[in-house]
This record gives C-alpha cells, sequence and structure tokens, in this order.
C-alpha cells in the first residue's frame, strides 16, 4: 500500500510545477488514485486547495510530519495515465504551469468547483438508499467526501453501475431528461382493461397493446408516440386509467452538430475510392496495422477526396478494435464533415467543440471516457479526447494557425498529436491541400511520408483563375465593390441557375461592436482596445487582458437599441449588390447572421437546397464546404492580409485563396474564380492563380531561409509586463543581457521592442523574439528565467514564453 501521495496544487507558480507530497490517511487509502482530485491543505493557515494526485511514494524516504490528504473529489481518476504523461511533457515543452496542463484536458464542468450529484440509477441494497442516501435517490458529494466508510461504499456501487457522479449545471433539469412512460400494470391486468373498454376505443386499445409489449422497461414517450402513432392525449388518458406513470428518464444532450438520423440502421458505405485514393488508404492502413507512429502528410488539392481517404482508415482502426481521433479547425468545418463522420459511424461519434453547451461537452466527453464513443471528431482541444487504444490520429487542414492555443498553455494540437500517435503507436495523418511550410519542409527531408492526391475526385482541372486588377476598376468605373468581370459572371450563373459563393477577406480586421447613434464602441474596461466579438462562446472579448462580457443589447453609453457589429462589412456588400442584381437571392454569412446558436448550419443548409444563389461570406465560408452546384466564386478584397507585419502573412494569403477557389466546380460542372486585388503581381496572389503551391512553397522557402525564419529556424517570443512602462523595459533589457549571455552566438535574439498593442489591461508589454536552429542552452534557460521572474527581485512583472508563436503583432 503506497503511504504517500504526490499532488500538483493549484497554485500555479513555477514552484508547484514540483508536486508536493502528502501522506495518505488510511480512511482514505482506497479512494487515492493517480489522476484523482483531491482536497490538500496548503501553506499557514487553514487554507485548503484542489489538486491532482500524480504519483505514489513510500513514506521510507521522507523525514518530519508530511500533511495528510483532506478529501478526495472523484470516484475514479479523471487523468488517464497517457494523459497524466503528456500534461507533463506540455508543462515542459509549452513553459506552462503542470496544473494548468491538467485543467486544460478537462472539459469545463471538471474544472470549475462545481456541485457533484451522486444519483442511483440501478437498484441498490435498502440500507444504501437509507442510510447514505437518506431515500432519495441523488446526494451531493460534498456531503460525504470526507466520510471514507461511505466514500468506499460508493465506489464499489460505481464500478458495478448501480450509481452515477454528474456535475450540476444550470440546466440541468431541462436538457437532461425527457418524459419516460412505463406500464403500472402486468400482463394480465392490461388483458383485463382492454376486455371493458368501449369497442370504439381504438387508441386506447392500441395504447394497452403498446403497454403489453414493453414489459417493465421505461421507454421514452416521444419514442413510444412514434412507434404507435398514437397522440399524447392518448398517453394521458392511459396516466389517469392507472395504466401507466409517467417518470423522468436520463438522456444525454444531443450535441448540435449531431442532430439529424441518430439511428446507426442508414449508415453511408463507404465510397469507391480512386487509384491515388487507394494508395493512400493503403499505407495509412498498413501503418495501423503495424502499430508504426509515422507521420503522414496528405498533400491533396480541393477537392480531391481527402475527407474519404479520412473515413476510410478511420473504418480500418475500428476495425482493428481501435479508436481515431479528427481534428478539423474551429467551428466553420463542422457541419459538413460532422456530418458526413456521422453517416458514416452513427453512434460511434462523439462531437467535441466550443460551440456545445458544458453540459453536452462534459456528456462526449463521458461517452468517450466510457468507450461508448470510439471515433471523436472536433476542434484543437478535442487532442486531449480520453480516447485509449487510439489507432489513428488525423489533422484535417493541418496549416490553420487556429491549431495553436494563443493562451497558457500555448500548445500546437499537431505536435500533441505526434506525442499521442508516439505513445499509443499509432500513425497521424496531416491533410491540407496546403500544407504548412513547416510540414511540407520535414516531408521533403523525408521526416514525414508525403502522401499526394494531385487530381480532383471528378476528374476535372482545377478551376480556372482570373486576377482583376482594382485600381483599373476603379479609375474606369468608379468605387464598387464589385468589378465588371465579376457582375457578368454572376449575372451568367444566375440565368443558369448556377450558385456563387463570395468572400470578403477580413483577415487583419477586428470585430467590434458599435452604437449607430453615439458612436460609441465597446472597449476593454482594462485596456486602450476595443473588445472582440467571439462567436464560439457569445460573448465580447479583450484579446489581451481576457476580459469577457455578454454581447450587449444597447448601447452601455446613449442605451440605444441601434448597436451593430462592425468590422466585416458583409453587411454593405449585400446592399451593393442588392442594387446591381436585384434578382439574386442572397444569404449572408458572417458573425451576425450567424450569432445564433444553429445558424450556421442553417444558412449552410439553405444555401445547399439552393434558397439562395449566392453565399457572401467572410473567410468562414472558404474551408471544407461542398456543394455541387457552385460554379463561381469570387473573392472581393484578396489583398487585405499582405501588409500584415508577420512573416507568415504571404502563406495565410496564399492558402486562404487556394482555399475559397476550391470551392467551385466540385462536382460535374466546371467552376470559375474571379480574385479582385490592388496587389495583382504579388507572388501569392499569381500562384494561387496558377493553383501552383510548388512555385510557392519554393519561392516562400527562399525568403524565409534569407530572414531566417521557420521552417529553417525556430522561434520563441518573450513578453514582460509591468503597470510602469520602465518596469517592464527594465526587465527585459536583464532577460536580454542573461540570454545574450547563456544562449549560443548562432541565435538570433530580437528586440526588446514595445509589442504593437502595448499597454494593456493597465499594464505595459515589452518582447523579445529568439530565433534559433539547435541551441542546447535555451530550454533550461528559459525555465530558469521563468522561475526567477517570480521571486522578489521582479516584483510584479509577468513573464510568459510562447514557443512557435502564430503571430507576432
Ligand atoms: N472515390 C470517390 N468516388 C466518388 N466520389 C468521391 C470519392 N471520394 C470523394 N468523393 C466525393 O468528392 C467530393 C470531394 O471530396 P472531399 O470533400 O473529400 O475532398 P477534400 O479533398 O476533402 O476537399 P477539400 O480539401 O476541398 O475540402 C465529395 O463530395 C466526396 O463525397
Ligand atoms: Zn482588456
Ligand atoms: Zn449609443
Amino acid at each position: 500500500m503506497p503511504e504517500l501521495a504526490q499532488v500538483v496544487v493549484d497554485v500555479p507558480t513555477m514552484q508547484t510545477n514540483q508536486p508536493y507530497t502528502y501522506q495518505i490517511p488510511p480512511k482514505l487509502e482506497k479512494q487515492i488514485q493517480v489522476g484523482v482530485r483531491v482536497i490538500v491543505p496548503f501553506g499557514k493557515g487553514k487554507r485548503t486547495v484542489q489538486g491532482f494526485v500524480v504519483a505514489f511514494d513510500k513514506a521510507s524516504q521522507y523525514e518530519g510530519e508530511l500533511k495528510p490528504i483532506q478529501a478526495v473529489m472523484d470516484l475514479q481518476p479523471v487523468i488517464n495515465s497517457e494523459l497524466m504523461n503528456l500534461s507533463k511533457w506540455l508543462a515542459d515543452t509549452t513553459y506552462s504551469f503542470w496544473i494548468s496542463c491538467l485543467y486544460t484536458m478537462l472539459p469545463n464542468l471538471l474544472k470549475a468547483k462545481t456541485t457533484r450529484i451522486i444519483r442511483i440509477v440501478d437498484e441498490v441494497d435498502e440500507h444504501i438508499a437509507f442510510d447514505i442516501f437518506h431515500g432519495r435517490d441523488e446526494l451531493e458529494m460534498a456531503e460525504v467526501q470526507d466520510k471514507p466508510a461511505i466514500l468506499s461504499e460508493l465506489f464499489k456501487l460505481q464500478k458495478e453501475g448501480k450509481i452515477t457522479i454528474e456535475y450540476q449545471v444550470e440546466d440541468r433539469a431541462k436538457a437532461k431528461t425527457v418524459t419516460g412512460i412505463r406500464a403500472l400494470l402486468n400482463f394480465e391486468q392490461l388483458e383485463d382493461e382492454r376486455a371493458s373498454l368501449h369497442a370504439n376505443a381504438h387508441a386506447q386499445n392500441r395504447l394497452l397493446s403498446y403497454l403489453q409489449s414493453i414489459g417493465s422497461q421505461v421507454v421514452k414517450q416521444k419514442d413510444a408516440e412514434h412507434k404507435t402513432g398514437l397522440k399524447a392525449a392518448t398517453f394521458n388518458q392511459g396516466q389517469q386509467k392507472g395504466w401507466l406513470e409517467k417518470t423522468p428518464v436520463e438522456v444525454y444532450r444531443q450535441p448540435l452538430a449531431m442532430q439529424g438520423p441518430p439511428d446507426d440502421a442508414h449508415l453511408a458505405a463507404p465510397l469507391q475510392l480512386n487509384a491515388d485514393q487507394q494508395n493512400a488508404v493503403n499505407q495509412i492502413n498498413q501503418a495501423i496495422d503495424n502499430h508504426d507512429p509515422k507521420v503522414f502528410l496528405l498533400q491533396g488539392v480541393t477537392g480531391s477526396g481527402k475527407t474519404e481517404v479520412y473515413l476510410q482508415s478511420i473504418a480500418n482502426a475500428l476495425h482493428q478494435g481501435k479508436t481515431a481521433l479528427m481534428l478539423v479547425p474551429e467551428i466553420s468545418l463542422t457541419p459538413q464533415i460532422v456530418n458526413r463522420v456521422r453517416r458514416r459511424f452513427g453512434s460511434k461519434v462523439a462531437v467535441l467543440h466550443s460551440s456545445l453547451s458544458n453540459g453536452e461537452r462534459y456528456d462526449e466527453w463521458r461517452r468517450i471516457e466510457r468507450g461508448e464513443a470510439q471515433v471523436v471528431v472536433g476542434a484543437r482541444s478535442a487532442i486531449f479526447a480520453p480516447l485509449t487504444n487510439l489507432g489513428l490520429i488525423i489533422l484535417d487542414e493541418e496549416h490553420e494557425s487556429s491549431y495553436k492555443q494563443d493562451e497558457s498553455p500555448r500548445y500546437q494540437a499537431r505536435e500533441v498529436a505526434k506525442w499521442r500517435g508516439k505513445y499509443n503507436q499509432a500513425p497521424v495523418v496531416l491533410g491540407s491541400a496546403t500544407p504548412s511550410l513547416e510540414s511540407r519542409a520535414r516531408a521533403v527531408k523525408n521526416v514525414y511520408h508525403l502522401l499526394r492526391l494531385p487530381h480532383r475526385v471528378n476528374k476535372q482541372e482545377l478551376p480556372p483563375i482570373e486576377v482583376v486588377d482594382m485600381r483599373d476598376e476603379i479609375k474606369k468605373y468608379g468605387e464598387s465593390n464589385f468589378s465588371q468581370k465579376l457582375l457578368t459572371e454572376l449575372n451568367d450563373r444566375l440565368q443558369k441557375n448556377e450558385q456563387s459563393i463570395l468572400m470578403l477577406n477580413r483577415r487583419g480586421f477586428s470585430s467590434f461592436m458599435m452604437c449607430r447613434d453615439c458612436g460609441n464602441v465597446l472597449k476593454c474596461p482594462n485596456c486602450d482596445i476595443s473588445l472582440t466579438l467571439h462567436m464560439d462562446t457569445r460573448t465580447m472579448k479583450c484579446h489581451y487582458c481576457g476580459h469577457e462580457e455578454p454581447i450587449p443589447r444597447e448601447c452601455p453609453n446613449c442605451h440605444s437599441h441601434q448597436i451593430r457589429y462592425y468590422g466585416t462589412g458583409t453587411e454593405k456588400v449585400e446592399q451593393e449588390l442588392h442594387q446591381l442584381l436585384p434578382q439574386a437571392r442572397i444569404i449572408r454569412m458572417d458573425v451576425d447572421t450567424t450569432r445564433r446558436k444553429g445558424m450556421h448550419a442553417k444558412l449552410l443548409r439553405q444555401f445547399g437546397q439552393h434558397q439562395a444563389d449566392i453565399l457572401l461570406g467572410t473567410q468562414m465560408i472558404a474551408k471544407g464546404l461542398d456543394f455541387p452546384n457552385v460554379t463561381l466564386v469570387g473573392v472581393l478584397n484578396a489583398d487585405t492580409g499582405l501588409g500584415l507585419p508577420d512573416f507568415r502573412a504571404s502563406e495565410r494569403t496564399f492558402d486562404l485563396l487556394s482555399q475559397v477557389s476550391g470551392r467551385a466546380g466540385r462536382a460535374n460542372k466546371q467552376g470559375k474564380v474571379i480574385i479582385q486585388t490592388y496587389n495583382p503581381d504579388h507572388y501569392a496572389i499569381q500562384d494561387a492563380k496558377t493553383h501552383d503551391y510548388e512555385k510557392f512553397f519554393d519561392q516562400e522557402m527562399m525568403l524565409r531561409r534569407q530572414a531566417s525564419y521557420p521552417p529553417y529556424y525556430y522561434t520563441v517570443r518573450l513578453m514582460a509586463s509591468h503597470p510602469e512602462e520602465a518596469k517592464a523595459a527594465r526587465a527585459m533589457a536583464d532577460i536580454y543581457g542573461r540570454l545574450k549571455q547563456g544562449l549560443l552566438s548562432s541565435t538570433v535574439i530580437l528586440g526588446p521592442t514595445p509589442r504593437a498593442i502595448a499597454r494593456m489591461k493597465r499594464r505595459y508589454y515589452y518582447q523579445i523574439v529568439i530565433k534559433y536552429k539547435k541551441d542546447p542552452y535555451l530550454h533550461q534557460l528559459l525555465f530558469d528565467i521563468l522561475q526567477d521572474t517570480q521571486s522578489r527581485g521582479f516584483k510584479d512583472v509577468q513573464v510568459s514564453i510562447d514557443p512557435d508563436p502564430q503571430y507576432f503583432m
């Protein structure tokens, strides 16, 4: 029996990255496991904190009195052994607190200090029902968490599946249960009831037969209505007559993206693969079968059938008795892709993404953890899904910068995927039409294994792209968002009853709320910058201090209701389009029109059903959409992102143009693309025009080499802040001195410079960017610096470190 436990406590300082040792009191011996959360005393006085048990230890190694663990929060581990290992690696490679990494892996409900409810879900002994649950069917964990005798009974019951633990959320009652029915009479008694019915009471007759057929089961009333074709009123009559009772039935909340036919009876069959797809699937399957943690780079042009390759590889992993994880970037992709995965794998699929409510997320997490779901589709943080026995990990659109988390822990999901691949001896597939330079460069060096799908499934050429110089247009025709060429083509599609997609590129523009009456812009109370609208959480967030507030309904300044979202300009473009093409039916898709939950999917569905001729939107329409009737794509302003002070600006522009162009001509009709720009000669635009990834790659690699940027060099960014500018600058100067002295001379140190937005949350920021190829001193030195800045000498200075930053603003 272990006598001591190592606990990582919820006190985020670098020192607490070392676990603390606590005594395991004999009464908690059976409950303490690695990966459970516990309450422990910490520091002076009566203060207690939450922590995770990360290891066991022997008492003999320690002298003196150790404090005992006070209570245990979970009956079984919430962090399994793989994720425990991963959390340690994550803390180390992202320079973050171990405790933050552990919390990052859990669904929100397990992070917050929510109420835990233990609920009886099966028959239990009378003694338990009365002595522990006092005749109720639920119990708060807090009432018993320091009562070891009861805990150990509960522990047994949980193993037997007789109780569950739930986390109380506000919408629990509303969302968690539906009305169920159960027969109150046995077969014969129901038969007797039938005898006393009027001959014409057909509905009640049918209800009786149905009740006879379900025996003692509890059935959801909705299902019963569906099965019998009877109305709710008939069930109410049955209830009044004492034939049945109504009782709540627990259901998993169905994530929005999963709604639709939930049964496994009508799954879609795999498609017949073409030769390139077959080759890719074969190689991936071989790696799955051989437990080979290879990394594949699946480079396939838009519409080449990458998704089908993913699906058939997932099928193989499942066939081998393994599980599979598929990441897609952010919500914009999910409706179509999630549906495709679900149609193939049905109820085996769990979905994790940011627009789920906390309750839905927790339900999905629990299905995964219990092994009820074997395929997980999700956005970035789904990389921590508690799947065991992983056989395959896929990252679709691997080049997307949203795979990097831009707050602590600053992890890159691609790297986490590779770690889990190695741990599970499972291959990782990185898919893209426009791989990141980093990934493609690794494929060139055979670190990754390159698989290619060079042709579209429909055997059509990629759509021809025409670049329109907007400088000429404006000279000739005056100010407009639409060139003559684009208008002609749009008109032509209207005649032919075909559809078009128009994208307004808003890269580099922030999105803010402004009052139309008084001009008031919603600003952060702490920083000199406007709040940004976040659709996933439906809040206004400050990007710099994390301040968050609900989207306002009225202007806080003048109380006008004319408060509008600005930033995309799509509304104005839509108005102009209405004037130019009055007969066209337009669906506008931007943060404004997709604000309500479910609208995103709904608008796409409408467009798919040809309820509109033109889909006008921001970047959110560039990726993943697969509409056969779309034959024209227009980009209204290709170059807004090119001017940003960021070495990845060209790469992002090229990616975006390639992605959006790929939406045209995906089925049997020829597509066409028009790109409007003020920089027609820029290589990112020229190479996108000729669909020439290779040429772009070569050119961009050359520039990166000249400037010593990734993939030739790695980068790390350090940021220091202080309420007084001079102190932030001073701290950065000190750090600069230590870096200069401690690092190799081949390592480049840029800065210190004030950050582009120099004051945030009433603090001034300075940054340093380090570029290096290989520097054996760097890792330890950065940790030392972090550690030291938390000591007295650096009073009030906050330092953070961002490995491989995606943005440099
Ligand atoms: N082997 C096949 N036979 C017939 N149709 C296929 C085949 N593979 C894929 N398709 C169809 O071709 C279309 C394009 O495929 P898919 O969406 O998988 O391409 P993709 O490479 O993922 O595209 P993108 O990167 O542009 O999103 C889809 O409608 C898909 O159902
Ligand atoms: Zn702020
Ligand atoms: Zn106002």
